[in-house]
């Protein structure tokens, strides 16, 4: 099989002329971005620890009646640890210790918020359809293993973690969720917001084992600003994003698992066009690798049984209400992506462009409440 390609910088640095390079990345990224000064500490844990890491600041203005309001904000990638035949408590533990060691170069890097990629705990297992043994992945969000594991290094960093996990809910029939569990820098859990809307496509079949969200789009006001998390699939609803920002957002994570055959091509607009659509910051996260499972399963698209589900590109990125975006992530390695915000960007984006001024939620509302009734009509003129 081919080399992934590693990313789409790592080939614009390969092969655009220099004097060609600002203009490029000027287009492609909008506003450029100046890098993130880390300490030597931060970059050599990473680098012993092989973790990519990469910091960007968005600036804003400076105003006279508001003091500047700056945020870490952290995105995580990475691959299983352990092969998905292996005992299910060596497979999530190994992820622990893996994750707590990217947390600790957030830490060494400033970082006060930090998101997960999506059932982070897992392999991706909801291709097989299988129930077992990947539903015994699922626990509390309250007090499963992996709320106290993060609980602890929540109140030690003094950080706000996003812990997106498959979610157990032991006092509701054991129904099974897909949550994120928002853990506050004391160490409290503050709440947890469920993936509203499930995929159906190609080897994405999670509605064998969750049914959609019912905690709508619940914005988490904290120490470092209100946050509020899109899971996956979610990222296609444009509705589902403006949502969390009529509740007053400031920043969304996207943790997300997606596969370069069905949706590298729609990655690098959904969350950068939600941020300048919302006036609002976007952190798109995507696992990394390929998982390989013991029993084959199949697309039903008349292709040949396989126990692969195609490579997790990665390419995480940070986007800002005024369309600027970092540089992605690798398509290839465990990574941490950061980028120092100052959220007044935010509002003064709105007051440039107006989208919220001139959003019409009347006429919104109004015809989409219409759509509901049986007897509605498409609302055509025909000739
Ligand atoms: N995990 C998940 O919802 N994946 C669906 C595929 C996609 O949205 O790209």
């Amino acid at each position: 099989m081919a080399a992934e390609v590693e990313s789409v910088e790592a080939l614009i640095d390969e092969f655009v002329p220099a004097d060609n390079l600002k203009d490029l990345k000027r287009l492609l990224y909008g506003a450029e971005l100046p890098s993130l000064n880390l300490s030597n500490e931060a970059k050599l844990f990473a680098q012993e620890k092989d973790i990519e890491l990469k910091g960007y600041i968005f600036s804003a203005a400076s105003e006279s009646t508001r003091s500047p309001k700056i945020v870490r904000i952290g995105g995580v990638q990475n691959k299983i640890v352990l092969p998905t035949t292996a005992p299910i408590l060596a497979q999530r533990d190994a992820l622990h210790k893996r994750i707590a060691d990217i947390i600790k170069c957030a830490a060494l890097s400033g970082v006060n918020v930090i998101c997960m990629q999506e059932a982070w705990t897992m392999p991706f297992a909801f291709c097989t359809r299988e129930k077992q043994p990947w539903c015994e992945f699922a626990e509390s969000a309250e007090n499963g293993a992996t709320t106290k594991f993060l609980q602890e290094l929540a109140h030690q960093y003094n950080m706000v973690i996003v812990s997106p996990i498959l979610e157990r809910e032991e006092e509701r029939w054991d129904v099974i969720q897909n949550t994120a569990v928002v853990i506050s820098n004391s160490g409290e859990v503050i709440g947890i917001s469920r993936k509203n809307h499930i995929p159906r496509v190609g080897d994405f079949n999670e509605s064998t084992y969750y049914m959609e969200g019912n905690t709508g789009h619940r914005v988490f006001d904290t120490q470092f600003g209100k946050i509020a998390v899109n899971i996956c699939y979610g990222r296609h609803h444009p509705q589902n994003w403006m949502l969390y920002g009529i509740n007053g957002a400031d920043i969304v994570f996207n943790p997300s698992a997606t596969v370069g055959a069905l949706s590298e091509p729609l990655w690098p607009i959904e969350a950068r066009n939600a941020a300048i659509a919302n006036s609002y910051f976007t952190v798109a996260i995507n696992r990394v690798g390929t998982e390989e499972f013991p029993n084959e399963f199949t697309s039903a698209d008349g292709k040949p049984a396989h126990k692969d589900f195609g490579h997790f590109y990665g390419s995480s990125y940070v986007a800002g209400p005024d369309g600027s975006r970092t540089p992605g992530l690798s398509r290839t390695r465990d990574g941490l992506i950061i980028a120092e915000v100052d959220l007044n960007l935010n509002r003064q984006i709105k007051d440039k462009w107006g989208f919220r001024m001139t959003q019409r939620l009347d006429l919104y509302a109004k015809e989409l409440n219409d759509v509901l009734k049986p007897d509605w009509k498409p609302n055509i003129i025909r000739e």
